[in-house]
């Protein structure tokens, strides 16, 4: 039995309190999803989707074209509403069914798109203040002086996301793995409790990939739970975390990537291929 059949039932009834309020001591997970399901013109993105992420976990998502990753982050985000089930955060204290994207953003959620989106026309280092300092009032925040704490949250950053050297080249100088690592930053600055990251290493090199691998168990290390989906299955493997395979909008397999890898159904329907 799953935790989540174990946790949710004794709960069920608990009282939901205000706007995105949840079920207290429905789980202790950082993420929590129980049967989700959303449906695009009677076609089911998302079938009963359960899983969890536990706080301080990272967590590898594979599973072959359509199998509903996205969809999944769309649902976390705020960005699709699920038909059924239950998105929890914060070990069940936030409904993120009820909240919008922005809320979900200052919750610390935050989310990396497969594309890069730097300020290409700014430095590496403005790209990095605008983020420190939130998108809003962008250009003043720009000629706003930093604290003393800004500046040394920002070294620290640049030295997670090895770019300290690149600080003053414009961001659309940069080679594209240093472009993902750079929007990497960018959320760390948000200091957000889960990343969401969608396919980092498509289009880099074996070097750029590898570093990549180790950018991410940094970032898990110093606290932040992280959820990844890819298909490179060396990155996944560099990653070292437990994998959960996507099929038709359900959970097909989980475990370690030699476990998820030697299941026969996984092999049928993604790796065989
Ligand atoms: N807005 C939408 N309207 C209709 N169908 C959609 C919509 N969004 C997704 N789908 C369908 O839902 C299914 C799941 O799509 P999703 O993008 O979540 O899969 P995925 O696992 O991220 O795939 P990929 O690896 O190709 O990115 C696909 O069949 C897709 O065509």
């Amino acid at each position: 039995m799953s935790d989540i059949e174990t946790l949710a039932p004794e709960t069920a009834d608990a009282p939901a309190e205000g706007l995105g309020a949840a079920k207290t001591g429905l789980t202790e997970a950082l993420l929590y999803l129980n049967g989700v399901t959303v449906t695009f013109d009677g076609f089911r993105a998302l079938n009963e989707l359960s899983f969890t992420v536990d706080p301080g976990e990272m967590r590898a998502i594979i599973g072959p074209n359509g199998a509903g990753k996205t969809t999944m982050m769309d649902v976390i985000t705020g960005k699709t509403r699920p038909d059924k089930g239950d998105v929890y955060f914060n070990e069940g204290r936030t409904d993120l069914t009820k909240l919008d994207e922005t809320e979900i953003v200052t919750l610390g959620i935050g989310r990396k798109f497969q594309k890069p989106t730097v300020f290409e026309s700014h430095t590496v280092l403005d790209n990095l203040r605008l983020a420190l300092k939130g998108q809003r009032a962008a250009l003043a925040n720009i000629f706003r002086k930093e604290t003393a704490a800004e500046r040394e949250r920002i070294d620290e950053i640049f030295e997670t996301i090895k770019l300290t050297e690149h600080r003053d080249r414009l961001g659309g100088n940069l080679s594209h793995g240093q472009k993902q690592w750079l929007e990497i930053g960018m959320l760390l600055a948000q200091d957000p409790k889960l990343l969401l990251v969608d396919e980092p290493v498509a289009g880099m090199t074996d070097a750029e990939t590898a570093q990549t691998a180790e950018l991410l168990r940094e970032i898990n290390a110093n606290g932040h739970s992280v959820v990844v989906v890819e298909h490179d299955m060396t990155f996944v493997r560099d990653l070292g975390v437990r994998v959960l395979c996507l099929h038709e909008g359900s959970v097909l397999a989980e475990g370690t990537l030699d476990q998820v890898s030697a299941n026969e159904r996984v092999i049928e329907v993604y790796l065989g291929r």
